[in-house]
């Protein structure tokens, strides 16, 4: 990608009065680049470093925020540019200061160290803090949440906050249709929407493997979350449990707490109000410890595969007990952002608000109102993005620029492509393509299959759909034959994605693309309704 005019741009000077920020909207095929030439200048919570010039490209929309003042040099064409006196920056502050303050208790207690103040805390400010972001669509539910994790990161405490990310129409660190979670060690930049939240380790050279994050991905297949929504629930559970087995063991990463940003379809007037809740009661309950979550399910529900896992026996005689016990232990998100919307904070008040802080955060006027064709084409420069990284062309006449705080060679990539035969590889979708949801059946109607259940795909079959499809290829299932289940392929996490870009039904082979040249034969994959073509 590079900029028509091959003249080298005159750079622009633009000096920041102290709290305010320059924001910048830039067109589909353009590169930006900014230097700071003074002062201190933070990208949603991450630092620039002064004097290193960073490159901004696939239609980045951002703001550049200063607390003490500083000057920034531009060069390229920026869509809309200007800058902005108010913002809501202090807000966010004062919510991080209260998040440090859960963090740094939580630590202290952990370790059986007297707690910082004198006085006995509110014991819910001595736990982790869980935080919930919630918001309508461009809220800026998800800048709110980088800020808050680059914040917790430049405390200079060695936090690693878990950043999680459901929304899967966003994609997180991985392709669209994933929900992903990581602890974050050090700044998420902001470069390109591609990459939302920052460079996921890829199969570039491995000098970025220092930088970049490895995420533990799940993949639900579809950007809507009203597709299957029973899925979502599970595998925002799935995450949780995965979170909090990790948690088990790192005391530290625990106590920097977790920020799960959601998707607008859990506050959007336009979901149906069931759906919504019953997704933010599954980010509400995920994270947190494991076995009263799993004897809760199985005590409620009557059923959970991780009873034919653990082996678990029921305990119905205790019911009564148990189930105040779990209420505890259901307060799990302890903190609920709602990113300026009153009906939803009201809403989440009455809901939650005895016992998780439900706090209204206001929404920056800079959050622009991305439509729907912008949305798709951002999917698919991620899709690209996956396999080839971002090769970008700097604006003329910059030099030794930098993406996201990367040399720019080491985000380039290159995928390879291979044949298999059509039984290598065993495909599977969850329910069927076209379903309705439950919810739209006939009164009294059953369905006759499962929206969960796991039915494979033969390529050899006229309208397998399989062409182009993305298949997330996942870790093995369990080697203990007895501990399997027929729904296992819901509960095992993606290694990585691949594309199938031919199908030839005379040989029965199809080619696949994939990000490395690991075999995936005899792996098992799972096909959702994203599909890629080359750009
Ligand atoms: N202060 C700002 N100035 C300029 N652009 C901004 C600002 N805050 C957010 N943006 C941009 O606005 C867009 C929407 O913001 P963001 O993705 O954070 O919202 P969201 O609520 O998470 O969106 P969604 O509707 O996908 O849930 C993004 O491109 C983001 O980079």
């Amino acid at each position: 990608m590079s900029d028509a005019n091959d003249a080298p741009a005159r750079p622009r000077e633009w000096i920041l009065e102290p709290e305010t920020e320059y924001r910048f909207e830039l067109d589909p095929g353009t590169t930006f680049a900014i230097k700071l030439l003074k002062g201190r200048a933070e990208i949603f919570g991450a630092e620039l470093v002064e004097g290193k010039t960073y490159l901004f490209t696939s239609e980045c929309k951002a703001a550049l925020y200063t607390w003490q003042g500083c000057v920034i040099e531009v060069t390229g064409t920026a869509s809309t540019e200007y800058v902005s006196e108010e913002t809501p920056m202090s807000a966010y502050a004062n919510v991080h200061i209260a998040l440090e303050q859960m963090r740094v208790r939580a630590l202290s207690k952990a370790r059986g160290s007297p707690l910082p103040e004198p006085e006995k805390p509110d014991p819910k400010l001595s736990e982790p803090p869980r935080v919930l972001i919630l918001g309508p669509e461009n809220a800026g539910k998800t800048s709110v949440a980088k800020i808050l994790a680059n914040y917790a990161v430049r405390a200079g405490q060695g936090w690693t906050p878990m950043l999680v990310n459901v929304d899967p129409s966003e994609g997180g660190w991985a392709i669209p249709g994933a929900l992903s979670a990581t602890p974050v060690k050090g700044a998420l930049p902001t470069y390109s929407p591609a990459s939302p939240l920052g460079t996921a380790s890829t199969t570039a050279p491995l000098v970025l493997s220092a930088h970049g994050h490895v995420p533990l991905v799940y993949w639900y297949g579809h950007a809507d979350t009203k597709r299957n929504p029973l899925l979502m629930d599970r595998l925002i559970r799935n995450l949780g449990e995965n979170v909090n087995d990790r948690f088990d063991l790192d005391p530290e990463g625990k106590a920097a707490g977790v920020i799960v940003d959601t998707p607008a379809s859990f506050a959007s007037n336009s979901s149906p109000p069931e759906h919504r809740q019953k997704l933010i009661k599954a980010c509400v309950d995920a994270f947190r410890s494991q076995l009263p979550r799993i004897l809760l399910r199985v005590l409620l529900e009557g059923s959970h595969p991780f009873l034919v896992k653990a082996k678990l026996t029921l305990a119905y005689p205790f019911l009564p007990s148990f189930l105040n016990f779990a209420v505890g232990w259901l307060c799990v998100v302890n903190v609920i952002l709602v990113v300026g919307h009153e009906k939803l904070n009201v809403e989440m008040q009455r809901a939650y608000g005895s016992h998780i802080s439900v706090v209204k955060i206001p929404k920056s006027g800079g959050v622009v109102e991305l439509d729907h064709s912008y949305r798709e084409r951002i999917q698919k420069y991620q899709l690209h993005t996956y396999m080839y990284g971002c090769a970008v062309q700097p604006p003329p006449g910059v030099t030794g620029a930098t993406l996201g705080g990367e040399a720019l060679a080491d985000l380039v990539l290159s995928p390879s492509s291979g044949v298999i035969g059509f039984g290598d590889m065993s495909i599977y979708r969850i329910g069927t393509e076209t379903m309705a949801p439950s919810s739209a059946l006939p009164v009294g109607a059953a369905r006759v299959m499962s929206e969960m259940q796991p039915v494979p795909v033969n390529p050899a079959m006229p309208g397998s759909a399989l062409l182009n499809s993305v298949l997330a290829v996942l870790a093995p299932p369990n080697p203990d034959e007895n501990e399997r289940y027929d729904e296992e392929v819901l509960d095992l996490t993606v290694t990585s994605f691949v594309y199938i870009t031919n199908i030839n039904m005379r040989e029965k082979k199809m080619t696949i693309l994939s990000p490395n040249q690991n075999p995936v034969a005899g792996k098992t994959a799972i096909a959702g309704s994203f599909e890629y073509q080359d750009l």
